[in-house]
């Protein structure tokens, strides 16, 4: 597996920072969670002046065979067509990209079906969906290992050009049933809890999907019990984790936050399938999460509590359950006003007001 060199973020600036915002012309603490943002952004790049410079935003595709199941209210070939959506521009993550003029790039990392060449698109297709882990892994360790590295590369790719600023998003039909699998195992909540509609399941179909997923459990249960969460367990628990219940995109996040987080880079993080992904990378280097900025708590059920046992606190909560990137992208606008009001507000000094 490769190795990951994640430093903590520089603690000294946080009290430098701190001051230079309490001396900018508003009552102490009144920009509320974009302060918190500034300084955090402040910390992660090492200055008191921080920016983002070319945003981008990855979306990671591939398809599920516990799709197969009938886990999802919508058929696994959307996912095949989606990406094809994605590169003519029609998806709503092309919309909020173009808004705000964040960069976009589709990988495939396991969908069924080939794709024609396109600028906007790269092939790091893994295999053409994972087994359903009803009755196998989902995938070998091989293939976790080397989805992991290949979702770093490419986030070392997007770094090279100048970018300090990144969001992950995904397409994957059924991937909110690896998702849930993943935040059991990991934060050992309820799996009734970790459990939601997805794409629109109504309760008849959220109950399948649970029953499917404590089969799968059941299946499982033999290995899973000598699987030790405990980050002084070691990286062997959690990628055996990883490669049985997770998918080809959610185990290339794994590698595309880690690696963003050695590359000191701005994270931010998406929706429940994006944090389930933050959920494997933060067991195995705890630091990634100083570089995680929340954009927003999905509705899909689990997210909430998932969001908690990260301690996190996100920026939005729209109500969105779609993924794809979209609650980063959303969210990015709040971004650039934190950086922007550290460096254009005036200080109490510089315009003459009194202080307190
Ligand atoms: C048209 C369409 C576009 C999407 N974009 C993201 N998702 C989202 O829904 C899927 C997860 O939900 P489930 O586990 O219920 O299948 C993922 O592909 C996710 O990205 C979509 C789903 C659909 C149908
Ligand atoms: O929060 C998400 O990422 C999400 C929720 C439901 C369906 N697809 C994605």
């Amino acid at each position: 597996m490769k190795e990951f060199n994640i430093c903590s973020v520089n603690t000294e600036v946080l009290k430098e920072i701190q001051h230079k915002i309490d001396f900018k012309t508003k009552p102490v603490g009144a920009l509320g969670q974009l302060e918190d943002t500034a300084r955090q952004i402040a910390a992660i790049q090492n200055t008191l002046e921080p920016q983002l410079q070319k945003p981008h935003v990855l979306v990671f595709a591939a398809d599920h065979g516990i799709a197969n199941e009938g886990v999802s209210k919508y058929p696994q070939e959307v996912t095949y067509q989606m990406v094809l959506n994605f590169l003519s521009g029609g998806a709503a993550i092309n919309v909020f990209c173009q808004q705000h003029g964040i960069a976009l790039k589709v990988i495939d990392a396991g969908v069924k079906g080939q794709f024609e060449a396109h600028p906007q698109l790269l092939d790091q297709k893994i295999a053409e969906g994972t087994e359903s882990f009803l009755a196998s892994p989902a995938m070998t360790l091989e293939q976790c290992v080397q989805a992991i590295s290949q979702g770093a590369k490419v986030v070392t790719e997007v770094h090279q050009t100048g970018c300090n600023v990144i969001g992950f998003g995904e397409m994957g039909i059924g991937n909110t049933t690896p998702a849930a699998a993943l935040m059991h195992v990991i934060t050992k909540i309820d799996l009734e809890v970790c459990v939601g509609k997805g794409t629109g399941l109504d309760n008849e179909g959220i109950q399948k999907k649970l029953h499917i997923l404590q089969e799968a459990l059941e299946h499982h249960a033999d290995h899973l019990e000598d699987v030790d969460t405990t980050y002084e367990a070691g990286a062997a628990h959690f990628l055996w984790v990883l490669s049985t219940f997770g998918g080809f995109e959610i185990a290339q996040m794994v590698g595309a936050f880690l690696q963003a987080a050695e590359h000191k880079m701005v994270v931010m993080v998406d929706g429940f399938i994006a944090s389930s992904a933050l959920l494997v990378a933060q067991a195995l280097h705890p630091q990634v999460l100083e570089y995680c900025v929340f954009c927003h708590q999905s509705d899909e059920q689990g997210h909430a509590k998932m969001l908690e046992f990260m301690k996190a606190t996100p920026l939005l909560n729209l109500q969105m359950r779609l993924g794809e990137g979209t609650g980063c992208a959303v969210a990015y606008p709040l971004l650039q006003s934190a950086v922007q009001f550290v460096s254009q507000m005036a200080s109490f000094e510089s315009a003459g007001v009194s202080q307190s």
